[in-house]
């Protein structure tokens, strides 16, 4: 009694509920803009709550569409980590749907007629549920907040919408369309219209506990998710055994449900006000002790908070006059003003506590998700990060131990280049040299050579010019295999070695990794090299032109010749002769080939070409000419000598005559042949020799080419390599850096978790 009545005198002096109702003029009005309400509290926190879980479903999606980035890359994300993190974006959806539906859940319970209809529409300040004596409500009657400005109905499991005017019909027990007692219909009001339904409350209205056996049933429907529980009990009677076994079978479902205990009709009271002090004591101490000592649910103190004796009816009434809507009765008993403060007083402890209870049963364990859930992904992040971190250090070590390969490689390359082109150029020089060496000296002994050719030898043309084509190819194939003898084995030995140097260094410049696979094509070749020596003597000694015809030794063109062959130089030096021009036959060798015409002495050939001359002049002379010469001979060293002087000459002349046979003619052609030859041979000596050592230049550059291609194909994989790594560094240094941030959103998600912990958990 003394709290009830500090209670009132606390509310008449005004530090009451201060944040819906005023007294103008013995009126009350209603404020609706209750923006210090208790049910504030569980607005913002559901705000706060919804957008920190807006902020984890972006991130737990950026984390998978992150995932699924790194996934292809071996090591970094294994796929039970992938799965994990998607696991998470259907919870996180889910949480939000919930969230979205959560609110604040008041279910009111009672006899029949004790006024739970007009409990909930006093708090809506309106006539929304059915009421009236006798059993009305039929069935359970959800009061929500419409998303528009419409009011109507929903029968469950059905989406039409039902005017909001038949729920008078459809929840009243006198209707003929009764529903199941157990049915539920849901009535949407405008949030606007009411404060309470704006702030996300949801009013139950249930039928009278003593018209059902099926309490369970109620309580599992629609009981279990309630935040507060009002008990309308009857003033003018008292807590009858059907209300307090129903709270019984509540208590035992639900851990420490809140409850409220309205006794309800207290207008009742001023019709009898010398008792009012101790009806309400007795109907507080039984209450008190309902709730403190049966139920166990509260103190006995927090009890005393939580009883109310008031008229909902007069509450209504009021609040339907503030609005100017009409009332059945418009006389309000005596105290009604108390009264109403009272319910007043109920609202906002109500409020109060449903407010709290709502944000701890239903956003605890929301946030407690919340942080489980950037944990875990926090986690997986931080080992995605470790291990793209171990990865991209692994990789920078291979682009360094690669960039110095490459370095090494190109330097190498470069010296051995330098090297090489050195090592070719001294090996051609060396064998131009030989080869020139050799040529020569074979030349010299061309005429063992062309004596070797025992073909026989025929001095008619046709036969002549077989001999010769026969005797070129004895000549070609007797040169080539001789120097091919002399030469084949030191040069082929010079070049294996060059070319196995080669090899070698070009193979320690290849990385360790690449040898193995290099080794093959490496390998020099199996076959010896061999210099291809083309003297084509054919073509070379083509205008070779013998000249068989027989020449007496000791003719005077042969003495001539003899003579000037000893002392022609020095004839021709004190008395150069003065001959007639040669005719062309004789001149006949090619113009390349003729030795060239100088101012000089002349050739022995044309000093024989003069002793001809000479000698034919001589016997032109005729008869008078001889006769002159003999008388001179006769007469100077007498008959007898030039007789037999003649007779030897004579001998001699027959005795060559005689012996100018094939063989004698065979030798000359070959003589003649060999000093033509030799002649040709020597002027191609050196061609020769640098057609060889070309063919050796073009080996070995060949083979270094080879080696260099070799050098690059490896270089070009290790360029490609090393591309891949700056590809995956880069890739990793990507994927470390997003792993970084996200783990460092987890962090961020779960920090605004724990503030809001602290903000409207910890002290609630
Ligand atoms: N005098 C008085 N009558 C009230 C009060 N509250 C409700 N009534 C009346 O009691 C009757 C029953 O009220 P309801 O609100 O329908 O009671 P209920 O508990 O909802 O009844 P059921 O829906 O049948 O369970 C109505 O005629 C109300 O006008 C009150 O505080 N004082």
């Amino acid at each position: 009694m003394a709290a009830y009545v500090n209670r009132t005198i606390s509310m008449m002096a005004g530090d009451g509920p201060h944040n819906v109702a005023t007294l103008n003029n013995g009126n009350v009005r209603v404020n609706m803009t209750n923006v210090d309400s208790p049910l504030q509290i569980f607005v913002r926190a559901k705000k706060k709550i919804n957008d920190i879980f807006v902020e984890i479903d972006d991130y737990v999606k950026d984390a998978v569409t992150f995932m699924h980035a790194v996934s292809g890359e071996p090591g970094i994300a294994t796929a039970q980590d992938v799965t994990n993190v998607e696991g998470f974006v259907d919870k996180v959806q889910a949480i939000r749907e919930v969230l979205k539906r959560d609110h604040m859940k008041v279910a009111f319970f009672g006899r029949t007629s004790n006024g739970k209809s007009t409990v909930i529409n006093a708090m809506l300040h309106d006539k929304i549920l059915p009421s009236g004596i006798g059993h009305t409500t039929n069935c359970f009657l959800q009061v929500e907040g419409s998303d528009t400005d419409e009011a109507f109905l929903r029968t469950e499991g059905s989406t039409e919408k039902q005017n909001v005017q038949s729920v008078g019909q459809l929840g009243h027990a006198l209707c003929d369309t009764r529903l199941q007692e157990c049915s539920l219909v849901h009535v949407y009001w405008p949030r606007e219209l009411c404060a309470l339904l704006r702030d996300d409350v949801v009013l139950v209205d249930s039928p009278g506990v003593d018209v059902t056996p099926n309490l369970d049933d109620w309580i599992d429907q629609y009981c279990l998710d309630a935040d507060v529980f009002v008990l309308v009990a009857n003033s003018e009677s008292t807590l009858m055994l059907t209300e307090k076994n129903f709270f019984h079978k509540v208590s035992t479902k639900i851990s420490q449900p809140n409850i409220f205990i309205l006794n309800n009709r207290w207008d009742a009271s001023a019709s009898e006000p010398e008792y009012l002090d101790q009806v309400r004591t007795q109907h507080a101490d039984r209450c008190v002790d309902f709730l403190a000592r049966e139920l166990r649910v509260c103190s006995a103190k927090e009890a005393e908070e939580r009883i109310f004796f008031i008229s909902a009816k007069e509450a209504l009434m009021t609040r339907l006059r503030e609005r100017e809507k009409p009332v059945s009765s418009p006389i309000l008993a005596d105290g009604h003003q108390i009264r109403y403060f009272e319910f007043l007083d109920f609202e906002r402890k109500f409020e109060e506590c449903i407010s709290q209870s709502a944000v701890r049963t239903k956003f605890a364990q929301h946030s407690r998700r919340g942080k489980s859930i950037a944990a875990d992904v926090c986690a997986v992040l931080d080992h995605i990060y470790t291990n793209a971190t171990e990865l991209k250090a692994a990789k920078v070590e291979q682009q360094r131990v690669l960039h110095e390969q490459l370095s090494a490689i190109e330097e190498q390359l470069t010296s051995s280049t330098r090297q090489m082109k050195d090592k070719i150029n001294r090996m051609v020089e060396s064998v131009e040299h030989k080869v020139s060496l050799t040529l020569s000296q074979e030349i010299r002994r061309l005429s063992a050579l062309v004596d070797e050719y025992d073909q026989p030898f025929r001095s008619d043309r046709a036969a002549l010019d077989a001999y010769k084509r026969a005797l070129h190819r004895h000549v070609e194939s007797g040169l080539g295999s001789r120097l091919k003898k002399r030469l084949s084995s030191d040069i082929g030995h010079e070049m294996d070695e060059a070319q196995k140097e080669m090899a070698e260094r070009m193979y320690s410049i290849l990385p360790s990794g690449k040898r193995a696979a290099a080794a093959n094509y490496i390998i020099p070749h199996q076959q010896p090299f061999e210099v291809l020596y083309r003297l084509n003597c054919d073509n070379l000694c083509a205008d070779f032109q013998e000249d068989l015809s027989f020449r007496f030794s000791y003719g005077i063109t042969a003495l001539i010749q003899r003579f000037q062959g000893k002392h022609g130089a020095r004839l021709a030096l004190k008395n150069p002769p003065n001959y007639t021009p040669l005719p062309a036959t004789i001149s006949a060798a090619p113009p390349a080939l003729a030795t060239p015409r100088s101012a000089g002495p002349l050739s022995a050939e044309e000093w024989g070409m003069v002793s001809k001359f000479a000698l034919g002049a001589v016997t032109s002379q005729g008869t008078m000419g001889g006769l002159l010469l003999s008388g001179l001979l006769l007469k100077t060293v007498g008959w007898r000598i030039v007789a037999v002087t003649g007779v030897l000459y004579g001998a001699l002349y027959l005795y060559e005559r005689l012996t100018w046979t094939g063989a004698a003619q065979e030798r000359l052609f070959k003589r003649q042949y060999v000093a033509h030859a030799g002649k040709k041979l020597r002027l191609i000596v050196d061609l020769t020799s640098a057609n060889c050592s070309h063919q050796v230049q073009q080996e070995l550059s060949t083979m270094f080419a080879r080696l260099c291609r070799l050098i690059n194909e490896a270089t070009t994989e290790m360029d490609d390599e090393l591309m891949d790594v700056k590809e995956a560094i880069k890739l990793l240094e990507d994927a470390s850096t997003s792993a970084k941030k996200l783990r460092n959103k987890a962090s961020y998600l779960s920090h605004e978790l724990e503030l809001f912990d602290d903000a409207f958990l910890k002290n609630n």
